[in-house]
């Protein structure tokens, strides 16, 4: 990175590409670098301003008046180019039209709501678990578990048909590929994109769900006004986004921390309860949503910079969660740490509203896998998938020994 050397009025530049294949396949050294910058740095490539340091990101996330969302959340203002699809109703939009979207998803997708679910769901895990471990104690933890039981409980949670939902990694891979530049990722996704797009708008249609899911529960919001039937199947479709390739990752994130971290798997075992908490210092480490944009609605000053109007602002999430100003020893996964105040699922009134679904996925699956299995490994380098926004693996050879 070269900085010119800031002069009061001048912002530290940098001309680093953070969505290069370098940086995404490791991004800490260029996290650490953005930090020490400053509070903000201009990424002259792309002409957007970048904040890596915890106290900045949050305080930018609570800030949703001066950093909106409905320009996009993404690198393209929405003001200036047409998004490749429709803007989300919750992620793409702010108060008041933020909303009525916002309040109906998280009735629906609140703790006490899924408190039905966890029973059902600890045992598709318990099943899962005993049918990988009935073929072996080595497998790739990626396919046998992080992409399976998401894969196994979500779309059935939501109530689409079976038939097509290979098309749900695909879609959400590329849509968030879309929140970064058009990359080599961006290209590789394009060919393939509206097909995976049409077949996930159409699963949104009342007509394809299923009664008692989340998809039911949209509709009948609904059908009693709290929403309107133009807006019910865009709002199934956040959750068809949203829901499945950050889970997948999430859980691949948990894995990963504890294969690394043998002494937090041999802690839990001993108090199954530290799961939950388990998945939060997870996420914070990882943060398998690294990065989200903002635009400024004013001139802003931040950190002895004036940030113009209308401007694009990359918030490091990741980054914020490795800050060593705010977290100690931040690149240790410690289950006795309180990772709350962690911005791995965004702060404020766009924060994620379906974390407790992630959360009981993840616990459902580290809680079955901790009662049978006494320790875990990593057999071979795992090796990433690169996506411009996801932290994320592709495979993660893994050998366990039984309890
Ligand atoms: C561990 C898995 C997950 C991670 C790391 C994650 C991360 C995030 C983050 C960082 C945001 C904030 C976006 C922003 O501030 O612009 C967010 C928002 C959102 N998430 Fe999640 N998410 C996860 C799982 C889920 C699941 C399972 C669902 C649906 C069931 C979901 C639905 C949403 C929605 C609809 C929003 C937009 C909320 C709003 O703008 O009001 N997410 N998520
Ligand atoms: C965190 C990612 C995310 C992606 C898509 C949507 C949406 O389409 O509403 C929401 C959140």
């Amino acid at each position: 990175m070269t900085i010119i050397s800031p002069a009061p009025t001048l912002i530290p530049t940098t001309d680093e590409d953070p969505f290069s294949e370098a940086v995404l396949a490791d991004p800490l050294p260029f996290q650490h670098r953005l930090r020490e910058a400053g509070e903000v740095v201009l990424l002259e490539r792309y002409g957007v301003y970048a904040m890596g340091r915890y106290d900045t990101v949050r305080s930018a996330l609570l800030d949703w008046q001066g950093f909106e969302s409905s320009a996009g959340v993404g690198i393209t203002d929405f003001r200036a180019e047409t998004p490749w699809r429709p803007p989300s109703l919750l992620l793409e939009a702010d108060p008041p039209h933020h909303n009525a979207p916002r309040s109906v998803l998280a009735k629906i997708l609140g703790p006490r709501e899924l408190r039905t679910m966890a029973p059902r769901w600890q045992a598709d895990a318990e099943t899962l678990v005993d049918e990988v471990l009935s073929r072996g104690t080595e497998f790739d933890a990626v396919a046998s578990f992080a992409e399976a039981f998401p894969l196994r409980v979500f779309p059935d949670a939501v109530g689409i048909p079976e038939a097509g939902r290979e098309h749900l990694l695909p879609y959400g891979d590329h849509l968030f590929n879309t929140f970064g530049p058009e990359n080599f990722l961006v290209e590789h996704g394009a060919p393939r994109i509206a097909e995976h797009s049409a077949w996930v708008n159409e699963q949104c249609a009342r007509d394809h769900i299923s009664p008692g899911g989340f998809g039911d529960a949209i509709w009948a919001a609904a059908d009693r006004g709290d929403l309107t039937v133009e807006q019910a199947p865009l709002v199934v479709r956040s959750l068809l986004s949203a829901g499945v390739d950050t889970t997948v990752h999430a859980i691949g994130a948990v894995l990963h921390a504890f294969a690394t971290h043998p002494d937090q798997w041999a802690r839990l075992r001993e108090e199954p309860a530290l799961a939950r908490v388990a998945f939060d210092e997870a996420i914070r480490l990882e943060a398998p949503v690294q990065t989200f944009f903002r635009t400024t609605t004013r001139e802003i000053e931040l950190g002895g910079v004036r940030i113009p109007e209308r401007r694009k602002i990359l918030m490091f999430l990741g980054s914020a969660n490795a800050d060593p100003r705010h977290w100690n020893d931040p690149q240790r996964f410690d289950l006795s740490r309180d990772p709350s105040g962690h911005v791995g699922f965004g702060m404020g009134i766009h924060q994620c509203v379906g974390q407790h679904v992630a959360r009981l996925e993840a616990v459902s699956l580290v809680t079955a896998l901790a009662r049978r299995v006494e320790s875990i490994e990593l057999t071979a380098e795992p090796v990433r998938h690169l996506n411009n926004t996801l932290r994320a693996w592709k495979t993660m050879p893994m050998r366990v020994r039984l309890a």
